[in-house]
C-alpha cells in the first residue's frame, strides 16, 4: 500500500520557484495497477520519484506498506527501497556489463551470496525469456528486450511495488503491447503493485485499474479508469482524452436531441440501440463513436442525434437497458 499526504515539492531555479507537487494526497492499494497521467510538466515524474524518496518532499508524508519513509534512517530507507523496484523510459542499463550482470547488480549491492545471486538471476531470466541473451550486452538487444532486462533487474530483490516511469514510451506499438501484457501478468502472478506514469492514454486503458490525472502539480481527478475515462469531470481529463482522437470532421449541425451513450461490459456486444429504435419508433444518426477495452471490461461510446418519435421515450428505454445516456443538446 502506498499513501501520500499533502506532498509538496518545490524547485528553485534562476527563473524562480516552481511548485512541481502542490499538496498531493494519493492512496494506491496493494496489488493495484495505478496510472498517473498529465501533460508534460504536470509533475508526474516528480510524483513517482517521491514514492521511493529519490525526490524528497519539502512537506507532507509518504507511507509505503505502513512505513513512514520520511522518518527512516539511511539504512532503513535503503532496505525499504529494495521493496520498491523501478523501470525507466530509456531502460538505464549499464552498457559495459552483460545482461546477466545487469540483472544481478541489485543483488550484488545487497550483499547476497554468489549462489543465491546465480539462482535468482537464472529464475528471472527464465521468467522474462532472457536466457539466450545472458552473455550479450545491452547494445545487442532490441528496445523490448532491454525493457525486459530492466524489469528483471527491478524484480531482483522481490519488491512489492514496481514504479514504471514512461516505461513503454520509447517502444513501438507492438512492443508496447508485449511489455504491457508482461506487466499485467506480473501483477496477476505476483500481486505486484504497479504505478505507471505515462502520457499514453491507451496504456492506462489497457492495464490500469485506477488512474489519477495531474495538472500543475495537483491531482485534479482520480478513480476507476473506466469511470474517469468515460465520465471525465475536469477539463484537464477531457483534453487529454481528446488528443489523438480521430474525428474525421466536425459533425454537421443537426436538429433534434443529441446524446452521448456509454455501453459497458456485455452491453457493448448487444444490439440495444437498434432494438430500442425498433420498439420506440425513434431513429438515430450516429455522429461519433468509439469501442474499446479497459483492463476489466469492454466499452462503447456513441454520440447520436435522435430523429422522429419522442426522444425522451427512447432515452428512458436505453437507460432501462443499462445504457448510460447524457443529453448534450
Ligand atoms: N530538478 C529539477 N529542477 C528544477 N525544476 C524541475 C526539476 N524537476 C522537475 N522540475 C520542474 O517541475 C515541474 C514538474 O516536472 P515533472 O518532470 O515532474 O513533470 P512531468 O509531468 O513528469 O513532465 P514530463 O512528462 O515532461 O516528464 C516542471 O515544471 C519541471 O520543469
Amino acid at each position: 500500500m502506498i499513501r501520500l499526504e499533502g506532498v509538496t515539492r518545490r524547485f528553485r531555479s534562476p527563473a524562480g520557484v516552481r511548485l512541481a507537487l502542490d499538496g498531493v494526497d494519493l492512496t494506491v492499494a496493494a496489488g493495484e495497477v495505478f496510472g498517473v497521467v498529465g501533460r508534460s510538466g504536470a509533475g508526474k515524474s516528480t510524483l513517482v520519484r517521491t514514492l521511493n524518496l529519490l525526490e524528497r518532499p519539502d512537506a507532507g508524508r509518504v507511507w509505503v506498506d505502513d512505513q513512514d519513509l520520511m522518518g527512516l534512517n539511511p539504512a532503513a530507507l535503503r532496505a525499504a527501497r529494495r521493496r520498491i523496484g523501478m523501470i525507466f523510459q530509456h531502460f538505464n542499463l549499464l552498457h559495459s556489463r552483460t545482461i546477466r550482470d545487469n540483472i544481478a547488480l541489485p543483488l550484488v549491492l545487497d550483499g547476497r551470496s554468489r549462489v543465491e545471486i546465480a539462482s535468482r538471476v537464472d529464475e528471472l531470466m527464465e521468467r522474462l525469456g532472457l536466457i539466450e541473451h545472458a552473455r550479450k550486452h545491452p547494445a545487442q538487444l532490441s528496445g523490448g528486450q532491454k525493457q525486459r532486462v530492466g524489469i528483471a533487474r527491478a524484480l531482483a530483490c522481490e519488491p512489492s511495488i514496481l514504479l514504471c516511469d514512461e516505461a513503454t514510451s520509447a517502444l513501438d506499438p507492438e512492443t508496447t503491447e508485449e511489455i504491457l501484457a508482461l506487466l499485467d501478468q506480473l501483477n496477476l502472478d505476483l500481486g505486484l503493485t504497479l504505478v505507471l506514469i505515462t502520457h499514453e492514454m491507451e496504456v492506462v486503458r489497457r492495464v490500469c485499474d485506477k488512474v489519477a490525472v495531474m495538472e500543475a502539480g495537483k491531482i485534479v481527478e482520480t478513480g476507476a479508469t473506466a469511470d474517469v475515462f468515460l465520465k471525465p469531470q475536469t477539463q484537464a481529463t477531457r483534453s487529454l482524452l481528446a488528443e489523438g482522437e480521430s474525428r474525421t470532421a466536425t459533425p454537421r449541425p443537426v436538429g433534434g436531441t443529441v446524446a452521448r451513450l456509454v455501453f459497458r461490459g456485455e452491453r457493448t456486444f448487444e444490439p440495444v440501440l437498434s432494438r430500442v429504435s425498433r420498439e420506440t419508433g425513434v431513429d438515430h444518426a450516429i455522429l461519433a463513436g468509439r469501442i474499446g477495452r479497459f483492463r476489466d471490461q469492454a466499452y462503447g461510446q456513441l454520440e447520436v442525434a435522435f430523429a422522429g418519435g419522442d426522444p425522451q421515450v427512447a432515452i428512458a428505454r436505453l437507460r432501462a437497458e443499462g445504457v448510460e445516456v447524457e443529453v448534450v443538446s
